[in-house]
């Protein structure tokens, strides 16, 4: 007799955040790529939400072979000291003075090194703000600045880093050629869709795809305040190739979705991965993810049932209301609204860092009944979703999923099982 279907959701999120915890990627990684498996001593460095775990491991894994190391990570998200390594915390979004304290800390540890050298380079999300040095001529409150105007401009991340990198003396493949001519290992937590290297953290060890002309389009579309002194930065050239890197994605969503995958399959369901980089507004992807429920209930399309559809990605909500909540639990919300009443069906929405939106939430499991416990509390569900006050809806059907912070973060996974 299978489990019910959000015992069975619930599950599986747990198995996604254990696969993804950046201690168990590095250590599967570290223990496999050459180049770390001969006896040369290693610099470790470590940037990003997750770096404390990455650290971590690949301590763990290659002990004293690591000869010293800098972890910089966001307040409070470091879990202790690391044998050997110097761990500093700063600020994210926003860099701040013990940015720019551990950055040069960092810069140090990696000058004067010879081609015998290995640089050891982990990388989270986060580390565009936590590693950080200004370009001559300008200073960090500029770089602050800068970066408030872009998170509030609706930029992308991609539009954002396109534009900070160009300031900074260690984004955009600046720090692998300030330890050239030593080589520099990079095993990477993607929470960039399309895992692009060179948006991840601004890419500080890889080679930059971006352009100035983007730089001018970026400045332009988002009517950006650029003083003379930024914009003679912003439109000199970023490394196109760094002969000395070598890149490994160890986490990201599309493992996620693979983790998801195996374990559905392994239920006996018939499964699809319609897309790992979702990106549209939330309620019209559960909106649509309710039309696929409905054609999987009475067509058996795009899969036969017992089904299971996985989404990855990360979608949009466009906050008009005073409502609390989150893009994973307005996506949820929109679809229990449009499957009310149905039986025999239940989705999970959930960001894997554990946080959605400015809530303790990660996301919901919503099914058909969710709808009538919310009007059984005397709520309107389809007046809370217009408030997008999802948080409280899901609360009152007792459909929130929380996880607490999960220490990884490869973007948001949505399931979907029709039997
Ligand atoms: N009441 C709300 N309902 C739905 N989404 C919201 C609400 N308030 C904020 N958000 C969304 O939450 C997003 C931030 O979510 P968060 O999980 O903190 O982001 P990330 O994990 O990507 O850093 C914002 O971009 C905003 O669109
Ligand atoms: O550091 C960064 O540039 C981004 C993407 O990796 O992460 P976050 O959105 O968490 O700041
Ligand atoms: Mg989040």
């Amino acid at each position: 007799m299978r489990a019910d279907l959000k015992t069975i959701l619930r599950a599986i999120v747990d198995e996604i955040i254990k696969e993804s915890d950046p201690y168990t990627c590095v250590r599967e990684y570290v223990e496999k790529i050459p180049v770390l498996k001969n006896g040369d001593q290693i610099i470790l460095v470590a940037i990003g939400k997750a770096a404390w775990r990455m650290a971590k491991a690949a301590k763990d894994s290659l002990k004293e072979r690591i000869k010293t190391g800098i972890v910089v990570t966001k307040y409070g998200h470091s879990e202790g000291d690391i044998e050997g390594l110097q761990i500093y915390e700063a600020g994210h979004p926003i860099p701040d003075e013990n940015s720019l304290i551990a950055t040069k800390r960092i810069l140090e540890v990696t000058s004067n090194l010879s081609e015998k050298d290995l640089v050891l380079f982990l990388v989270s999300g986060g580390g565009s703000s936590l590693f950080e040095l200004p370009q001559d001529g300008i200073c960090i409150e500029d770089i602050q600045k800068l970066t408030t105007q872009l998170l509030k401009s609706g930029a992308s991340i991609v539009e954002i880093n396109t534009v900070r990198k160009r300031l900074s003396k260690v984004k955009g493949g600046r720090f692998a050629q300030h330890v050239y001519p030593a080589r520099i290992v990079s095993l990477v937590l993607s929470d960039v869709l399309g895992d692009r290297l060179d948006t991840i953290a601004s890419g500080p060890a890889y080679p930059d795809s971006t352009t100035t002309e983007q730089v001018l389009e970026i400045i332009k579309r988002y009517n950006l305040k650029i003083s003379k002194e930024l914009m003679n930065l912003l439109l000199q050239e970023t490394p196109k190739e760094l002969p000395n890197v070598e890149t490994y994605i160890v986490g990201n969503v599309q493992k996620a979705c693979k983790v998801a995958r195996d374990f559905l399959e392994r239920l006996g369901l018939n499964v699809i991965v319609l897309t790992t980089q979702l990106s549209c507004e939330a309620r019209e992807a559960g909106r649509f993810l309710a039309a696929i429920a409905k054609e999987i209930r009475n067509h058996d399309r795009p899969v036969k049932k017992p089904a299971a559809v996985i989404v990855g990605g990360e979608t949009v909500v466009r906050v008009t209301s005073s409502g609390k909540g989150g893009r994973n639990q307005e996506l949820a919300l929109a679809f229990a609204v449009e499957v009310d009443g149905m039986d025999n069906l239940a989705l999970c929405s959930f960001g894997t860092d554990g946080t959605d939106g400015p809530t303790d939430a990660a996301g919901g499991i919503v099914d058909g009944n969710t709808c009538e416990k919310i009007r059984k509390a005397g709520y309107s569900p389809q007046r809370l979703l217009d408030d997008n006050d999802s948080y409280t809806a899901l609360k009152l059907a007792d459909d929130l999923l929380v996880t607490g912070p999960t220490g990884t973060n490869v973007n948001d996974v949505v399931i979907l099982i029709v039997e």
